[in-house]
């Protein structure tokens, strides 16, 4: 009998498949697609059991079962559990490990445990190279299901700088879904700000990609290292198969998405959440797909670099990667307060350390800044943090004018700039808005001197 059972053998879920079984465990695959079970079969290993109809792949594992569905989210999901269902035993572990949205997996765990089958929704985070050497894992759902399965994703997960795994239980039903929904925002934000500094640099810097290639390679040795930054070099040096040029200048600048930056943005919307960075992220590969190119307008030729260009880029990119981060543990903290979680902020950072698409150098700081104060309300608040801004706060300034000057949009960058500008700002003009509103509409107001509603008789009946 097989120690642990994955279905869908794409991408993701063969190199989680091998990763499981390169850690001791015999493993079985199924996939609808015979082929990718044909390609798990071909490794002919004991330990690596391919299977080709559901009845075997559940027969195979012992119980109490232990599934990974690593498939399309959606309707797939939910027809893959209508399928397993009348085959399973009570007490056996369904874990869901795409990316499905955080409000079906709170459906799905409902529905599962009414029927005694215990539910697992985990965000996987690391793309393919992850999946095999060791992923981020974000699980959330049934606890006691969580310690059945803990040593398999202990041992799978990718080990942070001290070697602490990068899995632990992250709260109740939907909430591991949401964090990596967050991850995801996040990254969003931190690939934006990316690539309006490389935009800066190429336009007023007038840098080659090979120049570039280098410039970012030279941030990732310090502070700012981070494994987004490393594969920007990667990406500026790749020579074209097809021409002799870099393969940059020939990617058609429409940027794709899935939709899970979408839908941190929807619940944002329902929190109240200021995510700007993430939000403004979200609208630019919406902008990239809206923007007419048939009519393109003269670019303005900058004004010479300045000599510090580079040093306040790397500042820049450093701030406004913090507040990329920042709105995204904002964020948790709203939903975890809305959702009824308890989610420890040190402990995701610290997953997030390795293995995943936004780790970082800085992750290590966030998780110091949660672990002095679990309540903390903004990562700004932290001694390190406020320092980080005092020192990076002119660089952003100096590159966001420069960019506006140069015709270079900075939607992120100035995102953050505002941001930072408004969050610990008692003067914001909000007063006028609510005046405006009490004034068309009758909304009514609070007042700064004394609690209560307030309306103002604006004008004269006629
Ligand atoms: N790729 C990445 O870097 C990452 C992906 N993820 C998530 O992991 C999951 C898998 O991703 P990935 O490996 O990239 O592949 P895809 O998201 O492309 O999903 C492909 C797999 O889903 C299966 N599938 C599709 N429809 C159904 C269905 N109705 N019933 C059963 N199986 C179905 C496919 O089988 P078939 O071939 O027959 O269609 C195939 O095995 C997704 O949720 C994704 O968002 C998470 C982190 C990173
Ligand atoms: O989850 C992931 C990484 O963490 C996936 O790669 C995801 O597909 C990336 O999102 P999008 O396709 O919307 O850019």
């Amino acid at each position: 009998m097989q120690q642990f059972g994955v279905i869908g053998l794409s991408v993701m879920g063969k190199n989680l498949a091998l990763n499981v079984k390169n850690h001791g465990f015999s493993v079985s695959g199924f996939s609808i697609d015979k082929p990718e079970v044909d390609a798990l079969a071909k490794y002919e290993d004991k330990d690596l059991k391919p299977t080709y109809t559901w009845e075997e792949f559940v027969n195979s594992l012992e119980k109490p079962r232990k599934i990974l569905i690593q498939i399309m989210a959606g309707k797939p999901v939910d027809e893959t559990i209508h399928k397993l269902l009348p085959l399973l035993d009570k007490g056996d572990i369904l874990i869901d490990g795409g990316n499905s949205n955080f409000h079906d997996t709170v459906r799905r765990s409902r529905e599962l445990d009414a029927q005694g089958i215990h539910f697992i929704g985990m965000g996987v985070s690391g793309g393919e190279e992850g999946a095999l050497n060791g992923p981020a894992l974000m699980p959330g759902g049934d606890e006691e299901a969580y310690k059945e399965v803990a040593p398999i994703l202990e041992a799978m997960a990718a080990k942070t700088p001290t070697g602490q795994p990068c899995v632990g239980y992250i709260g109740p039903e939907g909430s591991g879904h949401y964090v990596k929904m967050v991850h995801n925002g996040i990254e969003y934000g931190i690939m934006q700000i990316i690539s309006e500094v490389y935009d800066v640099l190429r336009t007023v810097g007038r840098y080659s990609n090979d120049e570039m290639s280098e410039i970012f390679a030279n941030w990732d040795k310090g502070a700012a290292q981070a494994y987004l930054i490393e594969i920007t070099s990667k990406v500026l040096k790749q020579k074209d198969d097809l021409t002799n040029d870099h393969i940059i200048d020939h990617i058609l600048n429409e940027a794709s998405y899935k939709g899970t930056g979408n839908w941190m943005l929807e619940d944002a919307i329902h929190l109240g959440a200021p995510i700007t960075v993430i939000a403004e992220a979200v609208l630019a590969r919406f902008m990239s797909k809206a923007t007419f190119r048939d009519d393109p307008e003269p670019k303005i030729d900058p004004a010479k670099a300045p000599a510090d260009l580079v040093e306040n880029l790397e500042k820049a990119l450093y701030l406004a990667m913090a507040v990329s981060y920042t709105q995204g543990f904002e964020q948790m903290t709203m939903a975890a307060q809305a959702y009824n979680w308890q989610l420890h902020y040190d402990t995701i950072a610290q997953n997030w350390e390795a293995g995943c698409i936004i780790r970082s150098e800085m992750l290590q700081d966030i998780k110091s800044a949660y672990r002095s104060n679990p309540d903390l309300k903004n990562l700004f608040k932290a001694p390190f943090f406020d320092k980080v801004k005092k020192n990076n706060m002119s660089a952003l300034k100096e590159i966001v004018q420069i960019a506006a000057e140069a015709g270079i949009p900075t939607p992120t960058l100035s995102a953050a700039l505002n941001y930072l500008e408004s969050i610990f700002n008692p003067h914001l003009p909000q007063n006028m808005v609510q005046g405006q509103r009490d004034y068309f509409g009758a909304h009514t107001y609070q007042r700064n001197d004394r609690p209560g509603t307030f309306h103002t008789e604006w004008y004269e009946e006629k």
